[in-house]
């Protein structure tokens, strides 16, 4: 655990059940590597999970049966300690990479940058060698001027206990790569000749791991699991198959059929997936079934939750439980495993090359003192207390191009640009990749007639989903409900729902106020019911917010309207402002953008900047901790 960081006071439900396969499951860590500085909930690092997963290793091995460590990608955007590195994660994944994953696959934010990419493919991939799947995505070999795959396309492997394993890696079909790499569409992927071998393979095969970036309910819009559930299960009626997810940031379980299901763990290191199963047919395994003196999986895989269920004539049994990241989980669950001390040697190293890496990326630098906190989903959109208005205020008062500043301007920013809360107190180096991480950079179109640019918020928040967000593939789902996220109807609903706005899982500054045994955090309803959540939370209000936001500066101070303004908004989102731009009839076009600012002030850099002009008299007065800490 990192210094000043707190740990969790309410312990896990109960104790695991282990059965005859087991895994723990890591996805959208984003960096977040020291863990939850602010929150008590999530306040472990990496270090405590290197000593946790090495412990669950150790007992794995004293019970006689298969534990498998996954990720499932998006290792970078969204904490100080993996984006003020260059290129971003140049730091991080040398903490990340001692974990001993036995499969990994890659995420989007692995390929949006040219340099990113390549640092995975040279780097990163190959600290995990055939273990980084990647079967449909490959990287442009400058030696050689083709595209080669980034890591390997299939896995067969047989476990410590003689199951016999064909796994894949499969990202969604991600459209907003740089042009260095090639996603390829699963639609294809599964009608290529080495996809259809694989899965036909000569020798025996126990079960299918088919592990993706990718949102693991195969009716989730974005998802392509659902394609690749139904070629694997057409040509292999009765072998298991078993996914993990990611992408969406939401804990969720589905079941596809009475021996195939699927488990997303989250986002920000707040969540390790557990999956155990036995019943698993192998003439190979000589471990243990139902393993001694610890519970034992117990849930077929029916949907308890659809109406009426389904049917199941397997002899799959499972459990599934969404651990939070804390040091108390960890060592509830450790327990057992040698001897009565969780911290190892290995992983007090881990915590230690983190404490020296913020200390060298002077993560904890200060720009101001936030005067309250600012959250993104825990209050109606333009409420006081939620992010948005801030933002507004924000830009208006920072995005300025001095030699127009006196022209009337409208800045429309993307809100999933915006990627957690913002904490009242120390507002620091490190809180400003943690709210806005990305490095998009302000372009404009000057002088548009306002009838028109005054239409185009409008238009961009009202399009259909699937024209909303350029990275992903029809019928997107931007929704992306965190499922934990504390959702008045219960979470796994809103995880179906493809309109949904993107929201955050946590309210920190509700924490506070929290003085029951209950702390506020994930309540999840999932296919199996209820009961996924290691810890039990109380619910966080949730509100959905819509996908883009609006600042003006420089309007006429005696309320009339202007007749043109300057039209400024990210690069990331430029398609869609010109396609709302033509949809309403303006003439604008593509030729008539140009950056508004350099591109060195962006998307990380307008935060901090604001900061600094309305936070900094504070700092004196800073209440250090303030927003700090669940249940306290
Ligand atoms: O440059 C960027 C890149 C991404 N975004 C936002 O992030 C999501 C994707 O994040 P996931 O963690 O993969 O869900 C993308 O849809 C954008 O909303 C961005 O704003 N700028
Ligand atoms: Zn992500
Ligand atoms: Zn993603």
């Amino acid at each position: 655990m990192q210094p000043g960081a707190q740990n969790a006071t309410v312990a896990p439900r109960g104790p695991l059940a282990w059965g005859q396969l087991n895994f723990l499951h890591t996805t959208d860590t984003h960096g977040w590597l020291e863990g939850h500085l602010k929150e008590q909930n999530y306040g472990a690092d990496w270090g405590d999970f290197v000593s946790f997963t090495r412990h669950m290793r150790h007992k794995s091995g004293n019970l006689g049966v298969d534990l498998l460590l996954i990720d499932t990608g998006d290792l970078h955007d969204g904490n100080g300690l993996s984006d003020a590195s260059s290129p971003n994660g140049a730091l991080s994944n040398l903490v990340f990479e001692n974990v001993d994953y036995d499969l990994l696959t890659i995420g989007n934010h692995e390929l949006y940058v040219t340099d990113i990419a390549y640092e995975t493919f040279n780097q990163f991939s190959k600290v995990y060698g055939e273990r980084y799947l990647t079967s449909n995505v490959q990287i442009l070999n400058n030696q050689t001027g083709e595209f080669e795959y980034i890591g390997s396309k299939f896995r067969y492997f047989t476990t410590a206990h003689g199951l016999r394993i064909m796994s894949f890696g499969v990202l969604y079909d991600f459209k907003g790569n740089s042009n260095v790499s090639k996603v390829i569409k699963a639609a294809d992927l599964v009608k290529e000749t080495w996809f259809l071998d694989a899965v036909q393979y000569p020798e025996p095969i126990d079960l299918f791991l088919v592990i993706g970036h990718n949102p693991v309910r195969p009716t989730a819009g974005g998802s392509t699991f659902g394609t690749l559930y139904k070629t694997i299960r057409g040509l292999r009626p009765d072998t298991p198959i078993q996914a993990f997810g990611g992408h969406t940031h939401i804990r969720d379980f589905a079941v596809f059929d009475d021996k195939s299901t699927g488990l997303e763990s989250g986002r920000y290191c707040e969540t390790v997936g557990w999956l155990s199963m036995s019943g698993i047919n192998s003439s190979t395994f000589k471990g243990n079934m139902k393993p001694r003196g610890v519970p034992n999986p117990t849930q077929p895989a029916v949907n308890v939750t659809a109406t009426g269920g389904n049917p199941t004539k397997s002899n799959l049994l499972y459990q599934r439980r969404y651990l939070d990241f804390n040091r108390l989980t960890f060592a509830y669950h450790a327990v057992g495993s040698q001897d009565n001390t969780f911290d190892l040697h290995s992983g007090e190293r881990v915590t230690d090359l983190i404490t020296t890496d913020r200390k060298a990326l002077n993560l904890t630098a200060l720009y101001g003192c936030a005067p309250a906190t600012y959250c993104q989903s825990c209050k109606p959109f333009g409420a006081e207390g939620n992010i948005f208005p801030l933002l507004a205020t924000a830009l208006a008062t920072t995005v300025i191009n001095q030699s127009r500043a006196d022209i009337p301007r409208l800045i429309i920013i993307n809100t999933g640009s915006v990627r957690f809360d913002l904490v009242e107190g120390p507002f620091t180096f490190d809180d400003s990749f943690i709210v806005s991480p990305f490095t998009d950079a302000f372009q404009f179109i000057p002088d548009v007639p306002y009838n028109y640019a005054s239409q185009i918020l409008g238009v961009i928040n009202a399009g259909p989903a699937d024209k909303k967000r350029r990275d992903l593939g029809p019928r997107d789902f931007s929704f992306t409900p965190m499922t934990g996220e504390v959702c008045p109807e219960g979470t796994a609903e809103h995880a179906h729902d493809s309109l949904k706005p993107r929201s955050e899982p946590m309210t920190r500054g509700l924490h506070r106020r929290q003085t029951t045994a209950t702390t506020p955090g994930y309540v999840t309803k999932d296919d199996f019911g209820t009961d996924g959540d290691d810890t039990i939370h109380s619910k966080i209000p949730f509100y959905p917010q819509p996908e883009y936001l609006q600042a003006n500066a420089s309007f006429p101070t005696d309320g009339s309207e202007p007749t043109t303004v300057d039209l400024i908004f990210l690069d990331f989102i430029v398609a869609d402002v010109l396609a709302a731009l033509k949809s309403v009839g303006a003439k604008e076009a593509a030729s008539d953008v140009s950056y508004y600012l350099p591109k060195t002030f962006t998307t990380n850099s307008y935060l901090p900047a604001y900061a600094k002009i309305a936070w900094q008299a504070n700092v004196p007065n800073c209440p250090v901790g303030a927003g700090v800490g669940s249940g306290s």
